[in-house]
């Protein structure tokens, strides 16, 4: 997968969040999208996900060197974010379920073996309103790591873990991200220290 941004801005109403940015990811390539708060690392990441429309510029996928259009995207990408919810009224087996009508899990692992890699075992019939806000992650964690897609796109990824849960993120990444695009946008170098190429979005006001 190639995505590339070309002379990209994106605006709320008057207010300019960052302009001219051109940058390409590709491949199994490793991205982090750095700056304080409020630069535009949670917008970018957005707008590279399709969920935020950009207002200049040009973006645009290359999937097996065909260009993919923007709304087939979403089926070649995961997403970790704090603003993606899970179905409150879900049991985590029922998330699982409901999660393979759109993707499936890595080849050789079922919703079962995941739930038990992410400490989440004796949450299986537990309703997602009962879990703690770092067994959501979890979960959310748990949901795209283990999609079986070329790219991932992770927001602040450890938002709410404890330091154990910390951990389990560095070693899912090392597990499973070494041959895929993943980009991470974050101000925390335990979330993107994996990450050899770092963009600071500030650079493009
Ligand atoms: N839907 C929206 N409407 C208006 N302004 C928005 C909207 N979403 C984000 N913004 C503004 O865009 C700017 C960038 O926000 P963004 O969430 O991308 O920052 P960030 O770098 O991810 O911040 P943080 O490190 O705090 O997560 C902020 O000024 C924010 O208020």
């Amino acid at each position: 997968m190639t995505i590339s941004l070309n002379q990209v801005g994106k605006r709320f109403n008057y207010d300019w969040v960052f302009r001219r940015f051109t940058y390409t990811f590709s491949g199994t390539g490793h991205y982090a999208i750095l700056g304080p708060n409020g630069s535009g690392k949670s917008t970018l990441l957005q707008i590279v996900s399709g969920h935020h429309h950009h207002s200049e510029g040009e973006l645009q996928y290359l999937f097996n060197d065909q260009v993919l259009p923007q709304d087939r995207f979403f089926r070649h990408c995961a997403i970790v974010a704090p603003y993606l919810e899970l179905v409150e009224e879900f049991t985590l087996q029922e998330c699982f379920d409901f999660h393979l009508h759109f993707k499936s899990f890595l080849p050789g692992y079922t919703g079962r073996d995941i739930a038990g890699l992410v400490g989440l075992d004796k949450a299986w019939h537990k309703q997602v309103r009962n879990f703690s806000s770092g067994m959501k992650q979890r979960a959310r964690l748990a949901l795209a790591i283990f999609s079986d897609v070329p790219v991932l796109l992770l927001d602040e990824p450890c938002t709410n873990l404890d330091a154990p849960g910390i951990a389990l993120y560095q070693q899912l990444v090392r597990d499973h991200c070494g041959n895929r695009l993943v980009i991470v946008s974050s101000n925390d170098e335990a979330e993107y220290g994996f990450c050899r190429e770092r963009i600071q979005i500030s650079d493009y006001k």
